[in-house]
């Protein structure tokens, strides 16, 4: 993969940090886990073996996931004080804000006592957010109170199961264990920095991913995938994205899930997220949202060199699976807490407090005028 031209503002290419966890855009291979290339990864293992990957730096062995998955599955149920605070937060309220206040108030409830109590905090968050999510938004726009401990056999499941109030086709558990994986980890990214950097002062795991969260929500980030929904939702056919796509970019308008601060000519992340929007589009028997998709692809690769990262097919293949819109973004955060905690646990691993230095532009030093003089 070539290398992006890098620097400016925003740190662009600048080394912040050691990571032995991930990988992006290297030479020879877009994006890796702890050595482990993401396509393999897609096509041969379950999101539990990554977050446990990301969790320990080595794959489990058989007796370690099955215990893993057992540990996690416990975990699925929410305290009563935690219901009660979801049930009083509006149903217009963004998710992902949902998410953010029950990552906090889980941390007040069931804090990390000291730095030793990390992974059992972590498993707790990988377990709850799914459960958090969901009963939060079946209360505020079904009225039910859910059940949250499922028997579901993963995350991806369990999330879907929680969502329909019934198990998911295979397809659509393979493909949210597909997404899940695909959005665990992507090194010195601005949610996870986000955490480093709460990480870097020692404080406590909860507020570390409570930040990220917040970090994550904006739409140059992991909002892009709410945003590019909006954009291609109200496309009719190929030749109405094309038109709307040249306006836009003749208006000198972002368009939302293409480019990477990273990434020069593609996000390997794509093709595989790409290939599941298709086959979920053939069982929807409505193609209309895939085709234009990848008529936007072609339109941004043709006009501006841009192509699409993570987040724009995911659009598409998640409203395939009946999921609304404003839970897309919170799924890449039930998926992405397993890298911004390994950043946390390797930050205090070896940790200076990050503080970093500014070029002054302000006004030259000046005396403070009486204030009826100002
Ligand atoms: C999972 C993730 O978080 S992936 C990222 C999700 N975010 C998005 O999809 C939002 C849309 N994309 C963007 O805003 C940007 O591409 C970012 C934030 C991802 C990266 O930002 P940067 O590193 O600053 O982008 P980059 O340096 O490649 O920009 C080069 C030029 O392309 C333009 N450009 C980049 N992305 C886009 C886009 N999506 N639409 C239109 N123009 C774009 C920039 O405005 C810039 O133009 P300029 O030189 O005239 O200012
Ligand atoms: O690396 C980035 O800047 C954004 C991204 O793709 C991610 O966090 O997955």
């Amino acid at each position: 993969m070539a290398e992006k031209k890098l620097g400016g503002a925003g740190l662009r290419g600048q080394v912040a940090g050691e990571t032995a966890l991930c990988t992006v855009g290297k030479t020879g291979s877009g994006l890796t886990y702890c050595g482990y290339d993401i396509s393999e990864l897609a096509e041969k293992v379950s999101f539990e073996e990554v977050a446990y990957l990301l969790a320990h730096s080595e794959l489990p062995n058989a007796s370690q996931l099955a215990e893993y998955k057992a540990r996690l599955k416990s975990q699925r149920g929410l305290p009563s004080a935690l219901k009660d605070v979801l049930e009083r937060i509006p149903a217009d309220a963004h998710p992902m804000d949902v998410l953010r206040t029950g990552c906090s108030f889980l941390g007040n409830i069931e804090p990390e006592a000291d730095f030793s109590g990390a992974d059992k905090a972590i498993e707790r968050m990988l377990a709850a957010f799914p459960s958090i999510l969901l009963y939060w938004y079946r209360f505020s726009h079904d009225g039910v109170r859910i059940e949250t401990e499922t028997n579901e056999d993963s995350i991806g499941a369990h999330f879907l199961r929680l969502l329909h109030g019934e198990s998911p086709s295979e397809l659509h558990a393979a493909v949210m264990n597909t997404s899940l994986i695909l959005y665990a980890e992507h090194e010195f990214n601005a949610s996870t920095f986000t955490a480093r950097v709460c990480a870097s002062t020692l404080s406590d795991i909860h507020s570390c991913v409570t930040g990220a969260i917040g970090s994550l929500r904006g739409p140059l980030h992991g909002g892009a995938n709410e945003a590019a929904m909006e954009l291609i939702e109200d496309m009719k056919d190929a030749d109405d994205a094309e038109k709307t796509l040249m306006g836009m970019l003749e208006r000198k308008e972002k368009i939302m899930g293409f480019g990477h601060a990273v990434y020069s000519e593609f996000d390997p992340r794509n093709d595989v997220i790409k290939a599941w929007s298709k086959k979920l589009a053939d069982e929807f028997g409505d193609t209309r949202l895939y085709d234009v998709s990848v008529r936007c692809e072609e339109v941004m690769w043709r006009e501006k060199k841009l192509f699409p990262n993570a987040d724009f097919f995911h659009a598409s293949a998640y409203h395939f699976m009946g999921i609304p819109t404003k839970l897309f973004t919170p799924i890449f955060v039930m998926s992405r807490v397993t890298g911004w905690t390994a950043h946390v646990k390797e930050q205090r691993a070896n940790n200076r407090i990050i503080r970093p230095s500014a070029d002054y532009t302000g006004p030259e030093p000046r005396k403070v005028p009486a204030i009826n003089e100002r």
